[in-house]
């Protein structure tokens, strides 16, 4: 078993062999810690065996795989281990390093005790992923040390119950004084801070609840801004409006008297409301937005009628009830969880309704792992990689096969437990979602562009099987209702005609980004146009009206105006710019495929052409392809030395669907696939594969199986099997 920083830092962990990871029919995935007693009744998966690599794990041991379809198999044999009988494909969906924050601070808040047996994990997942030199944290895991990543992390080693003498602590808060201490935290961090009283609300910037009393037909109303901003500016606004703080005690005392490079008694925190240390701002604020703070500070400070701050909280907190309840009090994701969880703790306390349900979900986000346990950037990532397992399993030629029966059948039932078919409740500013597919799990309860529409291929795929005719069925009527809400999705307005954003349409004017207050993200303000969204749109409809003639004319309209749009949005240089995985060569591979189910290709399309000989220009020496998070931090393409296997079979898998007509390229590809292959027919992880908002990386484990195999599979389609030379 691998030794990891944490043991060498004299931390204990916790035994690997009596944790168990739950997961449900709708794709809930829980850990639980047991008693030795308890773990003999309950066996560990497959998948907790391999994740926290228990010697018991059952590794295959197949034949070194010869031919690209014996890989295929091999790894599809291997992801069939890493399946739950939920049908979910498990992962820590980790990178984001100011999620556990949230719940740490929380619970500090709340006064709620943490169980040690996760307290334990929680320290070793940070002290794990502390920068190899300076000890200190970034934004994402392989970020450069931040201000806003380590102060967050250090804070909660501390409220953990780490000793600031601890060598861990030492050397990070070494590095936090280098940053300029925490006085440089950006507006999340201050807030964060603030909560737990080592910060003052005076320094930060304010984010005015009443913005949600106007009428909704204001063009900047928060309502029309994107859904996760809003979501956290909702119960910020009412947390910097009521300057919530817990009680002072010994251990923050002293924790003020670690994270500032100054005495904190003499820190005039009002003149640092825009403080941020330099290597944290990725997006600076703008002169608007600071003359729109430093008006509002006026405002709030003299003005602001004592009826219209009540009203302001109750509205707010009407609106956190609206979204408990559209989403069994998970919330959209982790970042506005907590901050709602110590709103209805002020708001009723714990035996609250509203409380309760909130801290019901308080560990649906929290995920175990070899390092240590951590709060992923979703409740998981259950639905998107179900679809793209069944999808991919079909053009491999593999679905059909005896022994991948179940894994098809399992991820298929999960998509059909997954598909919404409720309304979310009335007043709470959200679309028709009947029909719609989440990213993750039913109850989490945010319909996504792309993800409803990958799902929709699965299903249809398995549907037309002659192999599944025994799985429950779906109606028609259900798969009309999912093309009911992609058409409602498709931005068909004035904003990027024809193309598809992420939850929503885009409801405002792009120009809010100009009053973007994060600091640290890029394009968080409102939707916008996704390329890559555009593509899985595209995938979904065309695949769509080859079986069904539903709104036939309107599909065909949604699909021309789609693909019109992804071709604008081509840069000179043949690349289309990725916002979700890194990052030209993600969104390449995307468009050429979604263009390819057009019939578009290399021999009869320029665009095709062009966004082909971009990818095969930056294949490297060894064969493959690999692209840096730089990439999408810079918008310039940042190649790796050497190729990295998710990135290779992103390129192969576009190079194969325009039919790109030098095979040696695209095998060259091929070989570095089958060459990165283990013995027992994994792929293990290189680097993060996501990203979000141009600055976050995000990791998605099953990508490196997934798209393998539908890239080996492709090959196999396109020029047989047999081995590569
Ligand atoms: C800046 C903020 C608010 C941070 C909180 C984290 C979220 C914003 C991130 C975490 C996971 C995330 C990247 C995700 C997406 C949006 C932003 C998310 C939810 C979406 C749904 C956008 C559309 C993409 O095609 C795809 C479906 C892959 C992702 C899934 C993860």
């Amino acid at each position: 078993m691998t030794t990891y920083y944490s043991e060498t830092v004299g931390l204990e962990r916790t035994d690997p062999s009596l944790w168990r990871l739950r997961t449900d029919s709708l794709g809930r995935e829980l850990w639980a810690y047991l008693s030795p007693e308890e773990a003999a009744l309950e066996p560990q998966s497959t998948y907790v065996q391999h994740l926290l690599q228990v010697p018991e794990f059952p590794a295959p041991k197949p034949l070194r795989a010869r031919t690209p379809f014996a890989a295929a198999q091999n790894g599809a044999d291997f992801l069939a281990l890493l399946q739950e009988d939920s049908g979910v494909f498990p992962c820590q969906y980790k990178g984001p390093m100011f999620m556990t924050i949230g719940y740490v601070a929380s619970h500090y808040f709340t006064k709620t005790e943490i169980p040690a047996h996760i307290k334990i994990e929680l320290i070793r997942y940070i002290v794990n992923t502390a920068h190899p030199v300076d000890g200190g944290w970034g934004l994402h895991s392989v970020d450069k040390s931040t201000c806003f990543g380590t102060t967050m992390n250090y804070v909660i080693l501390r409220l953990l119950g780490l000793p600031a003498t601890h060598v861990v602590v030492r050397k990070a808060r070494k590095t936090l004084h280098r940053l300029g201490g925490a006085i440089g935290n950006p507006h999340w961090g201050k807030a964060w801070l603030a909560l737990l009283n080592l910060y003052s609300w005076e320094g930060v910037n304010p984010a005015p609840p009443e913005m949600w009393m106007l009428p909704y037909a204001v063009p900047i109303h928060p309502a029309r801004w994107w859904v996760h901003t809003r979501a956290i500016y909702l119960p910020l606004g009412y947390l910097s409006l009521s300057r919530a703080q817990c009680a002072l005690d010994d251990l923050l005392s002293a924790i003020r008297t670690e994270i500032y490079t100054q005495d904190y008694a003499s820190i005039d925190f009002s003149r640092h409301r825009d403080t941020v240390c330099g290597v944290d701002l990725y997006y600076p604020h703008t002169t608007l937005l600071n003359t729109l703070n430093a008006g509002l500070v006026v405002y709030e400070k003299y003005l602001r009628p004592n009826w219209l701050l009540k009203r302001a909280h109750r509205r707010v907190f009407e609106l956190i009830q609206k979204e408990v309840e559209n989403t069994d009090g998970l919330t959209i994701a982790p970042v506005s969880h907590a901050f709602d969880l110590i709103v209805a703790y002020i708001e009723g306390g714990k035996d609250s309704p509203t409380y309760k349900m909130l801290y019901s979900r308080v560990n649906d986000t929290l995920f175990h792992g070899p390092q240590g346990m951590v709060v992923m950037g979703t409740n998981g990532v259950q639905v998107w990689d179900a679809a793209f397992a069944v999808q991919y399993l079909f053009m491999a030629g593999l679905a059909e096969l005896p022994r991948y029966r179940g894994v098809v059948a399992r991820a298929y039932t999960l998509l059909l437990h997954s598909q919404f078919d409720t309304e979310c409740v009335p007043g709470s500013f959200r679309d028709a979602r009947d029909g719609g597919w989440p990213f993750s799990t039913k109850t989490q309860g945010y319909t996504v562009s792309d993800c409803s529409a990958e799902a929709l291929k699965a299903i249809i795929m398995v549907k037309n099987s002659p192999v599944f005719g025994d799985l429950p069925q779906i109606e028609d009527t259900r798969l009309h209702a999912t093309v009911d809400v992609l058409l409602s999705l498709q931005n068909t307005g004035s904003f990027h005609f024809g193309s598809f954003s992420t939850y929503e349409k885009i409801k405002a004017t792009p120009m809010l980004e100009l009053i973007n207050p994060a600091e640290v993200f890029g394009n968080i303000m409102v939707e916008y146009p996704y390329v890559e969204c555009t593509d899985s749109c595209v995938l979904g409809l065309t695949y769509f009206r080859e079986h069904y003639d539903y709104r036939a004319a309107e599909v065909d309209a949604a699909i021309a105006n789609a693909i019109d749009y992804i071709v604008s949005l081509q840069e000179p240089d043949g690349s289309w710019y990725g916002c979700w995985g890194i990052c030209f060569t993600y969104a390449g591979m995307f468009a050429l495929e979604a263009l390819e189910t057009v019939g578009r290709t290399y021999q009869n399309d320029a665009t095709v052409k062009k966004g082909c000989d971009f990818l095969v220009a930056r294949q490297l020496i060894d064969g493959g392809w690999g692209e840096s998070m730089k990439s999408c931090e810079t918008h310039t393409y940042v190649s790796t030395r050497a190729a990295l296997v998710v990135q290779t079979a992103w390129a192969v898998i576009g190079l194969l669907l325009a039919q790109y007509p030098d095979r040696t390229v695209i095998a060259r590809g091929v070989k570095v696939l089958m060459e990165r292959q283990k013995e027992n027919g994994e792929w293990v992880f290189e680097e993060p594969e996501g990203v979000f908002n141009h600055s976050c990386a995000i990791e998605y484990a099953s990508y490196k199986f997934l798209f393998p195999i539908k890239a080996l599979g492709l090959w196999c389609a396109r020029y047989g099997d047999g081995p590569i030379h």
